[in-house]
């Protein structure tokens, strides 16, 4: 069966685990400063990889140091479904590693 969308209530509760990431036009979405541009983009190629292994793809923005993030589930008629949950939660792992910090 194809992933379901959460519920605005389940998209709420699981935002409570996921500190600086919000809930707008049917995505989720985080920016991450960093403190350069090699670190920002750093952060990006590891996000590609965890991408390629969750098979799951959110859209990236690079710039000089920051990293936008912002994912649905095109698969769920372009909702929020457990899988874009999982992403933001793998991607909240690797950013202390990366200096990221919040916008
Ligand atoms: C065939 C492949 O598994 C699908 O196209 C995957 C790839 N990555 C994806 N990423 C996102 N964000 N939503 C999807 O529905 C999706 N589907």
């Amino acid at each position: 069966m194809a992933v379901q969308p959460l519920t605005d209530q389940e998209i709420q509760q699981r935002l409570g685990q996921l500190p600086g990431w919000s809930f707008a036009d049917d995505r989720l979405s985080r920016t991450y400063v960093f403190k350069g541009h090699p670190q920002a983009a750093g952060m990006v190629a590891e996000i590609a990889t965890i991408q390629v292994e969750l098979d799951h793809h959110s859209e990236l923005t690079l710039g000089y140091n920051k990293v936008g993030v912002s994912v649905n589930t095109h698969s769920a008629g372009g909702k929020v479904t457990a899988l874009d949950v999982e992403l933001a939660g793998r991607i909240e792992e690797i950013a202390p590693r990366h200096g990221a910090r919040a916008d």
